[in-house]
């Protein structure tokens, strides 16, 4: 595709569907670039005009860095600048008009991210809606969850009709996970939290009453059809074979030992031994019977599943209030809220109206990742697009399925598929992409290889995730066949290398090692590892700390991973209340403070009575004289002075030069809070525990550090070189699902149809986009990939089995 936008003519539709590192982001550049050489002029509203939508901030970012760079290319007409004037037809002149307004007015640059360009579109919208335009949207709504629940289990001491109901959810959850060990309220909270956005999800209330009677009736009724099939086969001189007289004699008894090969069953005729009759005989009528027993089966092993779960629905239904007091409180809307109620107000309001509203008109639209929209996401955007396809104007979407690993978050990879039908009055082009342009022969080549076997060998694939039916297997071709891809010009001398490491006790010691010898020839910022978990970043994190390799993470830039900041939140709880040794003693053995760790230790365990700062305050030290000041003007300074004299008395700047800028953003954050919430320091202190987690540093991309980050973080992304040294994944087995029609229940055999259609259904989703993170993780690197897996030989370790399996049929001997 070196040139497709010369066959173009507005309005169409364009999308581009090609594998990692295709440039499929680099041609969205391009048709920017090509989009403003087609403005009649360069002005404000043919820049607005053209919306350019990503999906994480960092995309956004590195799209508007690729738009301005190509434009300041084409001015200076260099190389690079030369070969863009070819494809874009943006001539320099031009492109410097459009590089000044550009700067001139950054603000209306439309390169978003499609969930800031939706929200937006709420704001605009919200007093339509009935909502103060200064909400702001909360998108991390895990942060929220965990607020609600530590809200619930605070209430539930005093409330004893709350504690009642987390009491029986403690049980209910003991007896369904078998969750053993320690950290059994985490694993509890977890689950909570998953089941609750499920829930939330549906826009219906929950049906919170159940009626145990009503599992005795299903009961009743299933014996009396049990009773009525035997009798029947009794009378006309039938016996069943095999236990199947057991099944209709105590239904509820057999199929709780979990037998239900006989729901397969069509007729009785097939479950009763041969005899002289049984040719002869009408089965239609007692079939009837038999049909009816199935289906009141059916309905008892659901209402069963459901009831198992009630105490989960009470306290979702809880939550739900606390939720929307929070909300309330904070200013602040819930992505499935906003989204759900613009798509609605959308569908109401006429296209005129809302463009008032607006006051905006997009005509161009180009979307990034497109596979990981959503439904929702794209019956909003879709509005606006018949529009501007309406008015002449383009869309261009470009995208990947086997790159969606957002399913979880509703993300719909079908839509890339057929979007493009619902958007019919248009010219309509596709395309895809062969080159890689990003990285080495040797792993592109282990690339085509290893995911070219999922296309190729879906009845193993298949086997292997025990989920043997058809539409399973379709996906996996749709998804992972053409995607080979060939080397680019540039990169055919590039070295490369990928290397399999089985997992040894000492694992660590040896990924180190190797880590260092590549530290000899190469940069730390060339080196990424990738992982699922946060916990797992923490996990490498420290290994490598430990080691003094410096790292960055999203965690090593929360402002609490320095000590210093640690130091300064101890010395504030210290300061406002001395009286608690437990907080004099914390702040005392902080690196920030002065005082030596053994003098005030073994002061502590000698001291027979009183408070240990009664005992400090009476020792003659300078140190101790500044902390007495601090204790007296408590009351006086703020939260910023104080923390100010404290940085000033221990000269914190200079002794800890490495957290300076976690001090700065400390210090700016204090200042930026309102000003109810630094009252004092005990309000202060109340904030802190809330915002603690979400408080980081900004990440630059020159800092000299080996980067640890999720996988999910590092789409899109490249590296040099990429360790994954945590492949050892299983798809979650489920132990409770969330119906379409709002019901949660336990997932036990034997399945109701429509619990076992649903199981079915998540299954193949958790497996797809576990697979898609598979793809996602080998295709970042740009030079050389290292992994990790146990040797297993074992089917239920999923991921390493299928590893094994792919390096054995493909001969891929990277050990
Ligand atoms: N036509 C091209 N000429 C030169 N370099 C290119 C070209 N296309 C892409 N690249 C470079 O190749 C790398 C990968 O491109 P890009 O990020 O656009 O791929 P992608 O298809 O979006 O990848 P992914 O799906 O993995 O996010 C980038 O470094 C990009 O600058």
């Amino acid at each position: 595709m070196d040139n497709i936008f010369e066959e173009l003519n507005f309005p169409f539709v364009l999308k581009l569907r090609a594998s990692a590192g295709a440039g499929k982001t680099y041609q969205l550049m391009i048709a920017y670039l090509w989009l403003l050489s087609k403005q009649k002029r360069v002005s404000l509203d043919s820049l607005k005009s053209i919306v350019a939508l990503t999906f994480t901030n960092q995309a956004t970012f590195e799209m508007k860095h690729r738009i301005l760079q190509g434009l300041k290319d084409i001015v200076l007409e260099n190389d690079k600048g030369k070969a863009l004037v070819k494809v874009t037809g943006l001539i320099p002149s031009q492109a410097k008009k459009w590089l000044d307004l550009i700067l001139d007015r950054y603000f209306c640059f439309q390169v978003k991210t499609l969930d800031s360009f939706l929200f937006n579109l709420f704001r605009l919208l919200s007093l339509e809606l009935g909502f103060p335009p200064t909400l702001k949207p909360e998108f991390n709504e895990e942060f929220v969850l965990n607020q609600l629940i530590d809200r619930l289990w605070r209430i539930s001491l005093q409330d004893d009709n709350i504690q009642q109901v987390v009491s029986s959810l403690v049980d209910v959850f003991l007896e369904i996970e078998q969750v053993h060990g320690f950290n059994i309220e985490n694993k509890l909270k977890s689950r909570l939290r998953e089941v609750f956005f499920e829930l939330y999800k549906i826009k219906k209330d929950i049906n919170l009453n159940f009626d145990v009677d009503s599992l005795k009736y299903q009961e009743k009724r299933i014996k009396e059809l049990g009773n009525k099939i035997l009798n029947w086969v009794d009378e006309v001189g039938l016996e069943f074979k095999y236990s199947w007289r057991k099944a209709f004699l105590d239904p509820i008894g057999y199929f709780n030992s979990d037998k239900s090969s006989f729901l397969n069953k069509e007729s009785i005729k097939e479950m009763c031994r041969a005899n002289k009759n049984k040719d002869v005989l009408d089965f239609s009528k007692i079939d009837k019977y038999f049909f009816r027993f199935k289906k009141e089966l059916d309905t008892y092993f659901y209402l069963k599943a459901d009831l198992k779960v009630k105490p989960y629905i009470q306290i979702c239904s809880i939550l739900k209030d606390f939720l929307a007091d929070y909300s309330r409180e904070e200013g602040i809307v819930l992505p499935n809220d906003w989204m759900y109620l613009l798509e609605q107000k959308i569908k109401e309001l006429d296209i005129p109206t809302i463009f008032a509203f607006l006051g905006e008109r997009w005509k161009h639209f180009l979307i990034d990742e497109f596979q990981d929209t959503s439904n929702i996401q794209w019956n909003i955007l879709k509005f606006f697009i018949q529009n501007s396809l309406a008015e002449g104007g383009s869309v261009f979407l470009v995208g990947d399925q086997k790159q969606s690993i957002y399913m979880w978050r509703d993300a719909d990879p079908e839509l890339f598929l057929n979007c493009h039908r619902e958007l019919p009055n248009a010219d309509f082009h596709e395309d895809t992409l062969k080159y890689n342009w990003r990285s080495s022969p040797y792993i592109i080549d282990f690339n085509n290889k290893v995911f070219s076997f999922f296309s190729s060998a879906t009845n193993e694939i298949a086997s292997i995730f025990k989920l043997e039916n058809n539409r399973f297997q379709s996906k996996l071709k749709d998804y992972f066949s053409s995607l080979e891809q060939s080397v680019c010009e540039k990169n055919k001398n590039l070295k490369g290398k990928v290397k399999r490491f089985f997992k040894q006790e000492d694992w660590e010691q040896d990924f180190l090692r190797l880590l260092n010898n590549i530290l000899e020839n190469n940069e730390l910022s060339d080196i990424a590892i990738l992982v699922r978990s946060n916990e797992q970043a923490k996990e490498i994190s420290s290994l490598l700390l430990a080691a003094n390799i410096p790292v960055i993470s999203e965690n090593n830039l929360v402002l609490e991973a320095s000590f210093v900041i640690k130091g300064l939140i101890n010395f504030l709880r210290f300061v406002d209340d001395p009286m608690d040794d437990e907080k004099v003693l914390s702040f005392c053995l902080t690196p920030i403070c002065p005082l030596e760790n053994e003098f005030i230790l073994k002061n502590y365990r000698e001291l027979e009575k009183g408070l240990l700062w009664d005992w400090l305050k009476k020792q003659d030290l300078e140190e101790v004289a500044f902390l007495k000041y601090c204790v007296q003007k408590s009351a006086f300074l703020s939260v910023y002075e104080l923390i100010l004299e404290i940085v000033k008395e221990y000269s914190l700047k200079t002794k800890f030069p490495d957290h300076l800028a976690f001090l700065n953003r400390f210090l700016e954050l204090i200042i930026s809070l309102p000003k109810t919430k630094v009252l004092n320091i005990c309000m202060f202190l109340k904030e802190w525990q809330i915002i603690k987690e979400k408080q980081k540093l900004g990440c630059s991309e020159h800092i000299d550090a080996v980067r640890v980050m999720t996988i999910h973080a590092a789409k899109g992304l490249e590296f040099d070189i990429v360790f994954l040294p945590f492949l050892d994944w299983n798809i979650p087995r489920l132990n409770i699902l969330v119906l379409e029609d709002g019901s949660i229940v336990r997932v036990k055999k034997p399945y109701s149809a429509n619990i076992a259609s649903k199981l079915e259904q998540e299954k193949e989703k958790h497996i797809l986009e576990t697979l898609n993170l598979l793809y996602v993780a080998f295709t970042r690197a740009k030079r050389e990939l290292y992994y990790w897996v146990e040797d297993s030989d074992k089917r239920k370790k999923n991921i390493p089995f299928l590893l094994k399996i792919i390096e054995e049929t493909i001969g891929c001997n990277n050990a």
